[in-house]
């Protein structure tokens, strides 16, 4: 099933949620809506799921309008960030609940309900937690129950909203993995939300970048990582260092400094200068780009996270391996190995 979003707007009085926003979403993708708090990520996915009308603008299924259809006509699946499962009733049943409600003309006799039930259950690997209540579950259990559960009407559309926004470090690790292999199997459309940027790159094909109420770029995990469409994109995903500067005849100023790097001609006056923290290499003084002194030195898991005050006045983090051995005081040269500038 194929999702195309055109020109969709949605206003909460006078404040825009979503402003001009066009997605296609191919046949058996699984796409990452990625973004900041208050987007319009949700806003988005509650469109597509019926949830919610927008003021203007198209949604289609596989070429069809889908805002001519209710909710359960769209047959799509839900999974919600807190686990939406019935307490009163057990696993079993909480899964069986969708099929069990289906219209008598299409609801499938008690065997067959059964059956599906149990398959549903081996795909999510929970089948030995058939007659527990939601409430003998870990949060990574209900999720995937939950998970279970929207998968049980056969949806022709998945959507998932900060599924596992709620859970710990570890577990949300262990169940990305899981949802990507999930997805290699049942193969169904899926979108998800998330403002976590690992769990986006880590478990989409394609990762929409959105930022107040628009798309800012759409492409793979590699694109949107390796060559950002805009400054927000580049401070949004991986850790960048962030500097002013300005840009006049091909020559970049920090501050008074002029920076021994080469810039495109497309960009002049302020500007924006983007590095990653990794990127950024450290050498003696005076064989940088840049020049600073070392206040604060962390370990940082395999990297050594050091706060450089540079010449210029601005302070910067970097992460540098940790055999390098810095020290608060150290006069440091700092040349980037890859950097971006931004006009504006
Ligand atoms: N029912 C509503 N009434 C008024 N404003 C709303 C309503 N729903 C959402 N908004 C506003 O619309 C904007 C987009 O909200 P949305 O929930 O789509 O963002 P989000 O990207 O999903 O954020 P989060 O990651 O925090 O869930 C926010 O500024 C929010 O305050």
């Amino acid at each position: 099933m194929t999702i195309e979003v055109k020109n969709l707007v949605k206003k909460f009085g006078s404040f825009a949620a979503l402003d001009g926003v066009d997605l296609k979403v191919n046949d058996g993708e699984l796409l990452a809506l990625l973004g900041p708090s208050g987007s319009g990520k949700t806003t988005l996915l509650r469109i597509i799921a019926g949830l919610d009308w927008p003021d203007s603008g198209e949604v289609a299924f596989n070429g069809e309008d889908a805002l001519a259809q209710g909710a359960r006509e769209r047959h799509v699946g839900f999974v919600f960030q807190h686990y939406a499962l019935f307490r009163h009733m057990t696993v079993f049943e909480n899964v069986a609940f969708g099929l069990r409600v289906q219209p008598r003309a299409i609801r499938k006799d008690e065997a067959t309900i059964r059956a599906r039930v149990k398959e549903l259950l081996d795909l999510v690997q929970l089948d030995w937690l058939a007659d527990r209540y939601p409430s003998q579950l870990s949060g990574g259990q209900r999720q995937r129950i939950a998970l279970a559960r929207a998968l049980a009407i056969e949806p022709r559309i998945l959507l998932l909203d900060e599924p596992f926004g709620a859970l710990d470090a570890k577990v949300r690790k262990e169940l990305r993995k899981w949802l990507r292999s999930l997805h290699h199997e049942i193969n169904v459309t899926s979108i998800f939300v998330t403002h976590d940027q690992e769990e986006a790159l880590e478990v989409a094909n394609r990762v929409v970048v959105m930022d107040k109420d628009r798309i800012e770029q759409i492409g793979s995990p590699d694109d949107v990582y390796e060559s950002p469409a805009t400054a927000f994109v580049h401070g949004f995903i991986g850790e960048s260092i962030e500097l002013p500067v300005q840009v006049e005849g091909g020559v970049i100023r920090l501050g008074d400094r002029p920076l021994n790097l080469a810039v495109d001609g497309l960009v002049s006056g302020a500007s924006k200068l983007f590095v990653r923290r990794h990127d950024m290499l450290v050498g003696p003084a005076g064989s940088g780009a840049f020049e600073g002194a070392v206040q604060h030195v962390r370990n940082f898991g395999p990297v050594q996270r050091a706060e450089v005050a540079l010449s210029g006045g601005e302070t910067v983090e970097i992460d540098a391996p940790r055999d390098k051995e810095l020290r608060a005081g150290d006069t440091v040269g700092l040349n980037p190995r890859r950097y971006r500038i931004f006009a504006g």
